[in-house]
């Protein structure tokens, strides 16, 4: 079969000639982005902490633990060495863990180029301190909003680098750098839309995984398209108020960012997140499901933080506080549900809450009550 990117031949390829990008992380979305931004026509070198990584993707074209199978383009370049990933690259796309970001930023700094945008693909909160990646970027690097940008959006990495079509959006508060952004990484099979929201682009990646960890759960429980069709409704709602809260534009959380990662997280049985809820669902413990899963599940990490800006920030997020309370084992997966769950409807013998938790809890449901659907 011809691949997308061989049959559109050099379109794309042309109005990126002579661009320098470099991505840093060598994972399932590292290699995957980078694949995007070669066979839009970019010249990309990837960093790969592991040698044997770096060496795999230069001579065999492959990334065989994290991309079993897919031919990487022979345009790409990977090295171990930060300095010459970074050389001369105008745009850094960063794709590492949300919790290692800062210290990923804190060793490229010596070699980064003044003028490069540093674009975060990555989908965490950093735990420590609750900010999102950009701030994290802005915190570590002092650089300027201008100069920062995150891509997010519906993207399985395994869908994309079989080059099935989906788009993202490329968000930074100046518009003509996520335009330059969404130039990079237009692909044949992936297009980049773009927006100034860089709150809610950011916070539709981020939140989606909380959301996905509970419909992840409710199947490994057993429940049906009902019970997962009302935590996604409800989901939105949760990930849109949260937003808006935290300075976001609604209508970002109703484009690809927001919904359209909902739904293909919440759907994929490839999604990390969703897999991971579904093996806490089968009753495996939070400690048992970090061995099982060989890649980052951001969720998992995201809970805590997420829940206490929402305290700080006076909003309800029902869903999430119940995944908070079956992944620390104060409930049992199948009382998760759309709406809270309250000591009436959960038998005492399966809350161990302390009562400082249920007067919280009852609380919360007092204000939801009169909720529109
Ligand atoms: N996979 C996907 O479909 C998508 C993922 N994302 C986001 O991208 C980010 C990266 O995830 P993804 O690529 O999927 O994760 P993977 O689990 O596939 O890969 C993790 C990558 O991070 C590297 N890594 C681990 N620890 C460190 C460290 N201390 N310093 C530097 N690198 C490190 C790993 O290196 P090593 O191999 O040496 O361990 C590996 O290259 C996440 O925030 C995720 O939410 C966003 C969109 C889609
Ligand atoms: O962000 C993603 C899809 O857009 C990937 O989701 P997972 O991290 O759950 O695999």
């Amino acid at each position: 079969m011809t691949t997308r990117s061989a049959a559109a031949g050099s379109v794309h390829s042309d109005r990126n000639r002579g661009r320098r990008v470099a991505v840093i992380g060598a994972g399932s979305w590292g290699t995957t982005f980078a694949k995007v931004l070669a066979d839009a026509g970019c010249d990309v070198t990837m960093w790969a902490r592991r040698p044997e990584i770096a060496n795999e993707i230069q001579v065999a074209r492959r990334n065989s633990q994290y991309l079993p199978g897919v031919n990487l383009p022979k345009t790409l370049t990977a090295t171990d060495d930060l300095a010459t990933a970074l050389q001369g690259a105008r745009l850094v796309f960063l794709a590492v863990p949300s919790q290692t970001l800062r210290q990923n930023l804190i060793d490229l700094e010596p070699y980064l180029d003044r003028r490069s945008v540093l674009v975060s693909l990555v989908k965490g909160v950093e735990k420590t301190t609750t900010m999102r990646m950009s701030e994290v970027i802005a915190d570590t690097l002092d650089l300027g909003p201008e100069r920062i940008a995150v891509v997010s959006g519906p993207n399985i990495a395994l869908e994309i680098a079989k080059e099935q079509p989906t788009g993202a959006v490329a968000s930074c508060v100046d518009l003509g750098v996520a335009q330059e952004v969404a130039m990079a990484a237009n692909a044949p099979y992936f297009r980049t839309y773009v927006n100034t929201d860089v709150i809610g682009t950011e916070l539709g990646g981020v939140l989606k995984n909380l959301i996905a960890l509970a419909i992840g759960i409710v199947d490994g429980v057993g429940y049906g398209e009902n019970t997962k069709a009302a935590i996604i409704t409800r989901g939105l709602a949760e990930m849109t108020e949260f937003s808006v809260a935290s300075g976001a534009d609604p209508a970002t959380l109703s484009g690809l960012a927001g919904l359209g990662d909902l739904i293909a997280t919440c759907q994929s049985p490839l999604s990390r997140n969703n897999t991971a809820g579904r093996l806490i669902g089968q009753g495996y413990t939070q400690e048992e499901t970090r061995e099982q899963m060989q890649q980052v599940a951001e969720g998992i990490t995201s809970v805590p933080p997420v829940l206490e800006l929402a305290r700080e920030r006076g909003i309800v997020m029902p869903i999430v506080e119940q995944v908070q309370m079956v992944l620390s084992g104060k409930m049992q997966p199948e009382y998760l549900g759309p709406h809270l769950a309250t000591e009436d409807d959960v038998p005492q013998a399966e809350l161990s809450l302390g009562s400082p938790q249920i007067g919280r809890l009852k609380r919360l449901f007092d204000r939801m009550k009169g909720t529109r659907g």
